[in-house]
């Protein structure tokens, strides 16, 4: 609830709409309370055949009769005391005669004031009747149903406000909340990402804020309209007869104790089925990302059948939460007619046998009339339609505060890659960067770096080579801080990256990896992103290094090509060619090039070596590769081993120093061999 909370208050950025929207809602409360009340003058007045002002004459007369009636109060004998009457031998008697005495009088002065009060109104109003209020019984006919007529209107004019009021409060909220979740996740650590999955996220996104919104619709709107209708039909039965009233409510307490059952059962089932709808989403995102692969290996079957099986548990968990709901429903309806049911009893044994206790116990102060119990039975009949309408709310708050749990757990998860207080400027050209005894695992039980140590000097051109799963691209993640080491530092000019700002770093450092991000967007789009504005000529020349140009110009609408989602109306080839013009245009002292040119064909890849070879001149380059070609491209090589740098050198000195280096590169011979073949 407390993360419930945290959400509803950014409704008060909307306190001006949320003001407007209260006072729709006691106004709807009024007018339905009005209406309901409209009933008392059909049945009091107009079908005993009368016109309100003789109805309003014949009370007055009948008030005073009553007034008359009940004379001088009873007086307590003044000689007596409880005191004096515990002494005495027949102390119990007098003592009750005493009390009763007391009660007595108490009750026929409050009676007698309520007559007067009611006599005082009567007479204050005659006037009022005698000049404006219909004189024939039709006529008072008429002019109650265009009063209930208008108070509908009126009514549902107000609802729409209300309605449209509430609606801006809450997507307002929604609106908010996601943009707060998608900044969150964009600033999330990538391994706290991948841990939850795509499409558990974009859920999230989308379903929680939803759903948190959906609550604060309802708390804005239902939960203030529907109880002040409530409250209203409640507080005209109790000006009608208090006591009747607290009998009526007698079976309140049975209802509260079935709630708090249904409510310990609805906060499992409805934690499970947002976690099934959270993973349903992620397996959909993965079968549709990798559908050519399904169809390759034909594996729709065994996908459907995982996919039907998470959406059956979700279905089952669906039902349940409907159940629930409608046992909420249930109850409350219930509770609404069994208030009614019993105010008919207690009321029609009143006015049927003409009394004013039930058991000994006083109901009413006068007796109670056909017309008044019809009033107090429409009135509480009037409460019953509040009430049914507050039985889904339970439900909707309840999914509200998972929903809010959810997602602010998201929200206060600490960032792993701070910013530093006092950020050191980062140089414009390469500089010497160090890696010391750095460690590093993706999980506190693995180790995926274990004690790198090496010096890359500024300009200087570095291969890295190594078998799969050795660690290279782990190694190159630490550079642009996407993940910061366990032990140890990476050093940039001497200076921890860590005293440098992140988006500075991100800026200096640009990673071109094997799989190529590229957004559903137009060539020249993809190749400016994150540069700003662009002169279209600096996009072209860029792609001309990276020997993109021919097949862009072949596209229908050439740099204004939209290539689709992941670039997918492209070859392999080509997408890797965009991201190399992208890195181009960006300019930074320092570029990874992981696998970067893994997907482009032989030719063209010594003609985009060549351009590359003029690039990297004056910058500080690392080339993670498995091609023979590119180590022409490096100064220096580092073998990588299970997490380790095993040796350096140039390519020379590896053949013959390093057992690994050799045995890469035989298996590369080998492989060019075969392709000539
Ligand atoms: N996000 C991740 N979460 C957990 N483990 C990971 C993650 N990414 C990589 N690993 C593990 O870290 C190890 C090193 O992976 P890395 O990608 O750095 O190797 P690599 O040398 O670049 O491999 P390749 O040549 O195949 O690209 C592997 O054992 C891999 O299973």
């Amino acid at each position: 609830m407390k993360n419930l909370f945290r959400a509803v208050r950014l409704v008060a950025q909307y306190r001006w709409s949320v003001v407007m929207a209260t006072i729709c809602s006691l106004l709807i409360a009024l007018t339905w309370g009005s209406n309901l009340a409209a009933v008392y003058p059909f049945v009091e007045v107009i079908f005993d055949g009368q016109t309100v002002s003789s109805w309003s004459t014949q009370q007055t007369a009948q008030l005073k009769s009553e007034l008359a009636e009940l004379g001088e109060p009873l007086a307590a004998n003044p000689e007596l005391t409880p005191q004096d009457n515990v002494a005495g031998d027949n102390a119990p008697t007098t003592v009750a005669a005493v009390a009763s005495a007391d009660v007595s009088n108490l009750e026929a002065a409050a009676r007698r004031e309520s007559i007067q009060q009611r006599l005082r109104l009567h007479e204050a109003a005659q006037p009022w009747i005698d000049a404006y209020a219909p004189t024939t019984p039709f006529g008072t006919l008429a002019a109650v149903v265009a009063f209930v007529i208008s108070m509908t209107v009126i009514r549902c004019v107000l609802l729409g406000m209300n309605m449209v009021l509430v609606t801006r409060v809450s997507q307002g909220v929604v609106f908010r909340l996601q943009n707060e979740l998608f900044r969150a996740l964009l600033s999330s650590d990538l391994a706290e990402l991948n841990r939850h999955g795509t499409g558990a996220l974009a859920s999230r996104v989308n379903y929680e804020t939803t759903h948190i919104g959906s609550t604060v619709q309802t708390l804005i709107g239902r939960l203030l309209r529907e109880p002040l209708k409530l409250a209203t039909c409640v507080a005209g039965a109790a000006l009608v007869n208090w006591r009747l009233l607290i009998v009526s409510l007698l079976v309140c307490p049975a209802a509260m104790l079935v709630l708090m059952r249904i409510n310990q059962s609805i906060k499992q089932t409805t934690l499970r089925a947002m976690e099934g709808s959270a993973g349903l989403m992620n397996q959909l995102v993965q079968s549709l990302t990798y559908v050519k692969a399904i169809k390759s290996h034909n594996t729709e079957a065994p996908e459907r059948r995982a996919v039907r099986e998470t959406a059956a548990k979700l279905y089952q968990q669906q039902v349940r939460i409907t159940w629930y709901d409608a046992l909420l429903r249930g109850n409350n309806e219930v509770l609404g007619t069994g208030v009614v049911c019993l105010s008919l009893l207690a009321g029609g044994y009143l006015v049927l046998g003409e009394q004013t206790h039930i058991f000994g116990i006083r109901m009413s102060g006068s007796q109670m009339t056909f017309s008044t119990l019809v009033l107090f039975y429409g009135l509480l009949l009037g409460a019953t339609d509040p009430l049914r309408k507050l039985g889904g709310v339970h439900m909707n708050i309840r999914l509200g505060a998972l929903a809010a749990d959810r997602l602010y757990a998201h929200l206060d998860c600490p960032r792993k890659i701070e910013e530093p207080k006092h950020p050191h400027v980062l140089p414009s050209g390469p500089v010497d960067l160090s890696f010391r005894n750095i460690s590093f695992g993706y999980r506190s039980d693995q180790t995926v770096l274990d004690g790198i140590n090496v010096d890359i000097h500024a300009g200087e051109h570095i291969a890295i080579v190594g078998a799969n799963g050795s660690g290279k691209s782990t190694m190159m993640d630490l550079l642009p801080r996407f993940y910061d080491p366990r032990e140890g530092e990476v050093l940039l000019n001497g200076i921890s990256l860590k005293e440098y700002s992140v988006r500075d770093l991100r800026r200096y450092v640009t990673v071109v990896s094997q799989q190529a991000a590229l957004f559903d967007d137009t060539v020249a789009k993809n190749i400016a992103y994150g540069c700003g504005a662009v002169d279209p000529e600096r996009i072209r020349q860029a792609a001309e290094q990276s020997h993109a140009l021919s097949f862009i110009e072949a596209l229908p609408n050439g740099f204004d090509t939209k290539i689709g989602e992941h670039g997918n109306q492209l070859s392999g080839g080509q997408r890797q060619r965009l991201t190399l013009a992208r890195a181009i245009l960006r300019d930074s002292p320092l570029i990874v090039l992981d696998e970067a040119t893994s997907q482009i064909d032989p030719e063209s890849e010594r003609l985009i070596h060549e351009a590359l070879e003029s690039f990297l001149q004056g910058r500080t380059a690392l080339m993670i590769t498995h091609r023979l070609s590119t180590l022409t491209l490096a100064d220096r090589i580092i073998v990588m081993e299970q997490g380790k740098i095993t040796a350096t050198g140039t390519h020379d000195e590896l053949i013959r120093t390093s057992e690994a280096y050799r045995t890469l590169h035989q298996k590369q011979e080998i492989a060019i061999k075969s392709i000539a073949a």
